[in-house]
């Protein structure tokens, strides 16, 4: 049974906000460690809007300045230049307790001298929350995160899951509009973290109001709970869009590695009509999808390289004498219980082996001759990258 309580939270007015702004807005923040020389530019132009209720999860590699800008909009770190607001009102130089944001890091961060319900309290006391609603506020926060029954314990005395719950109602009970959480599953072991990813996911739609902004490296994570993902490498933000769009029609050679590792094979465009290709990789022809991204527009020129995203779930092995089939061999096999992901080398192509995952437990041993087949359409050309700025 679900643990998370769905009650749906309205959450309370922050002064001097509009209701017609987005929860969040960083407009060209840029942010550095260090001066000089030897600074570290952790944020650069960054750019994003959250609309109040939505969910944006903020994506990419170790360093590539998701935290920071978290830091940035909870006031932890000051922006060189740029300004930051939360419901249209420029918080940029407020201090951090003022910002009215609730925070949940993955380190838990619960004072170990204090019993759950104290920890709790605590935020609400320094927001000055009068003291008469402080048990009310706590009661309603721990039943929110189905932790009624452990007020009197201290954080030494609970799970690590049960301790991230804590953490999560301490942010909760100051009723923020806008809620931050950095990796907040990444100290749980597997299975707990697909339990409250689920739980999350409830916690969402109990607050209808708030504006999440959900920090994480796990693309699965991002996928199951935001409405929309920021993509981000070396500082910058290099694709947005709903998970869906990001899935399917990645605009990017990296949003398409990152969103669940996808194969990337170098193709030749044969010709584009409309939102269709015929390519050829390694000279056998393929059909695919050539998606213009929302912003902008991409030539698909005859002759020209680009790249075809093919997920491991859609490329299917044939029989190598198949009509059409590219021929290749097997060359590595893991089997992960419910399914096998054999990687097979395109003869022509050994430097670009392909993943492909096949139902069930797949004997084939490696160097067995395959064919391989791309479903009509079940490919996606991506541009070619260009050189990082
Ligand atoms: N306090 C600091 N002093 C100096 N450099 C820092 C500091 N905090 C972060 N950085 C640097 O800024 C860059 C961005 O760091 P940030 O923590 O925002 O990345 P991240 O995407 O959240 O990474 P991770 O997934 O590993 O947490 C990195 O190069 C990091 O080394």
């Amino acid at each position: 049974m679900s643990r998370i309580n769905t009650r749906r939270v309205t959450a309370t007015a922050t002064h001097g906000a509009t209701d017609h702004a987005p929860a969040i807005t960083f407009d060209r923040v840029n942010v550095a460690y260090g001066r000089g020389r030897g600074a570290t530019r952790a944020l650069i132009d960054f750019n994003l809007r959250v609309s109040p209720g939505e969910t944006v999860a903020l994506l990419g590699p170790s360093g590539s300045g998701k935290s920071t800008a978290l830091k940035a909009l909870a006031g932890f770190t000051q922006p060189v230049s740029g300004t930051v607001r939360l419901g249209g009102r420029d918080v940029t130089d407020l201090p951090p307790a003022k910002r009215g944001i609730g925070v949940v890091v993955q380190s838990y961060a619960l004072f170990p001298h204090m019993r759950v319900a104290e920890n709790v309290a605590f935020g609400l006391r320094s927001h000055r929350v009068p003291r008469s609603e402080i048990g009310g506020r706590v009661s309603d926060a721990l039943a929110m995160v189905g932790m009624s029954a452990y007020g009197k314990r201290f954080p030494r005395e609970l799970s690590g899951g049960q301790q991230q719950r804590v953490a999560i109602a301490r942010a909760l009970a100051i009723r923020p509009k806008v809620l931050l959480l950095d990796e907040p599953l990444a100290a749980l072991d597997a299975q707990l973290r697909q339990s409250m990813l689920t739980e999350l996911q409830q916690l969402r739609a109990a607050l209808p109001d708030t504006a999440m902004l959900y920090v994480t490296h796990d693309q699965s994570e991002a996928l199951a709970l935001a409405d929309r993902i920021a993509v981000m490498r070396d500082a910058r933000l290099v694709d947005i869009d709903t998970a869906e769009n990001l899935w399917k029609r990645p605009p990017s050679s990296f949003t398409a590695a990152f969103l669940g590792g996808a194969n990337l094979l170098p193709a030749v465009v044969t010709r584009v009509i409309g939102t269709s290709a015929l390519v050829t990789v390694g000279g056998t022809p393929v059909t695919a999808q050539a998606p213009q991204p929302e912003i902008g527009h991409v030539d698909w020129e005859s002759d020209s390289g680009a790249l075809l995203c093919i997920r491991p779930h859609a490329v299917n092995l044939v029989s190598p004498a198949e009509r059409g089939a590219m021929p290749a061999r097997i060359v590595g096999t893991v089997w992960r219980g419910a399914s096998t992901r054999l990687t097979v080398a395109l003869v022509g192509m050994p430097e670009t082996p392909i993943e492909a995952d096949v139902t069930g437990h797949d004997e084939r041993p490696v160097g067995t001759e395959v064919g391989v087949r791309f479903p009509d359409q079940g490919a996606v050309l991506v541009p070619a990258p260009g050189p990082v700025s």
